[in-house]
């Protein structure tokens, strides 16, 4: 059985995360110290049984957004002169809200800031006894070859060498863990974008990402503090990964996708153009811009959110 069917296999997708470390259950307290929350300390069945889905991005006022949105969509109310919550708001590296079953945190920026909360967060929702999970990272990235303002689902997340792998030093050998992206999951979020009739207002396309380590030599800038090659090298290399499927680079696609792969959770990476790397290295667009841009998948997993737990209620 391949590891699509696994996830489509009921029995399977039950459990929230596979290959969970042995060691997790022997131990009397686990502190999540990035996010300020412990296993005995806070009771994480009662604030956090019911998540089904998890979104992250990498700033917060971008997930308190949507945070936000999904309570309009959804129709919940808070009561006058209340507002969301910060859940970890007793630390200041990550902040995160709940909405429902909705569960929505920042990352920061790169794989390593995204790694500490992906272990936090997943240790949190296993002993929290969660099931049947989808996780989504909605962040911005550069196009390559598309316009700004296109939305991207990530197909596969390839690094620097286009090899679909994440690399983890372990003990002092090489882990490397899967980075393709879930198929059915991308054909549901474009069925929505269809029916939506998104297009009208933005393009949406699929591809391979490119994770890089870094926003400048790391993606082939020309404006950063280092550059020992020429923009027409520049150009040839972004052109060169264009032609084998590259469509967008950002810093955090083959961490979600390894650790989520190797837990077996569903997700999904959709991410929005704020430029096209084939035109420009700096983003000139307006401030006000940016914030559109960046709300445009809300529309799509939104909807798709909404739809799923509508079905749960049925
Ligand atoms: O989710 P965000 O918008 O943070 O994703 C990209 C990749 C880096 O985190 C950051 C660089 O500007 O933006
Ligand atoms: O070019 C870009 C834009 C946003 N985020 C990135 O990582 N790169």
């Amino acid at each position: 059985m391949g590891h699509y069917d696994a996830l489509n296999n009921n029995s399977v997708k039950k459990y929230a995360f596979h290959n969970l470390n042995k060691h997790l259950h022997s131990f009397e307290e686990d502190f999540f110290y990035h996010l300020y929350l412990g296993k005995n300390q806070n009771d994480l069945k009662a604030m956090f049984g019911d998540v089904k889905f998890v979104c992250m991005g990498g700033t917060s006022k971008r997930m308190q957004k949507f945070a936000h949105y999904m309570k309009d969509l959804l129709g919940y109310r808070i009561p006058t002169g209340l507002t969301l919550n910060d859940i970890t708001k007793l630390t200041d590296r990550y902040s995160m809200y709940k909405v429902g079953p909705i569960l929505f945190a920042n990352h920061g920026i790169g794989c390593p800031s995204l790694s500490i909360l992906l272990n936090e967060i997943m240790k949190l929702l296993h002993y929290a006894g969660c099931e049947d999970l989808t996780f989504f990272r909605i962040g911005t990235c550069g196009g390559i070859g598309v316009e700004p303002g296109t939305v991207i689902f990530t197909e596969e997340a390839v690094d620097g060498l286009l090899r679909p792998e994440y690399r983890q030093y372990v003990l002092g050998k090489e882990k490397i863990r899967e980075t393709q992206c879930d198929r059915e999951l991308i054909k549901e979020l474009l069925e929505i974008s269809q029916e939506m009739k998104v297009g009208q207002k933005f393009n949406v396309v699929t591809g391979k990402t490119m994770c890089a380590h870094d926003f400048y030599e790391g993606q082939s800038r020309i404006d950063g503090v280092f550059c020992d090659y020429t923009q027409e090298e520049k150009l040839e290399f972004l052109k060169q990964c264009n032609e084998k499927g590259v469509v967008n680079m950002e810093m955090e696609s083959l961490c979600f996708a390894g650790m989520l792969n190797f837990a077996k959770t569903r997700f999904g990476i959709v991410c929005v153009a704020l430029l096209n790397r084939l035109e420009n290295d700096q983003i000139t667009v307006s401030n006000d811009m940016i914030m559109e841009f960046q709300e445009r998948p809300f529309e799509i997993i939104g909807e798709y959110i909404r739809r799923r737990i509508v079905e749960n209620e049925k």
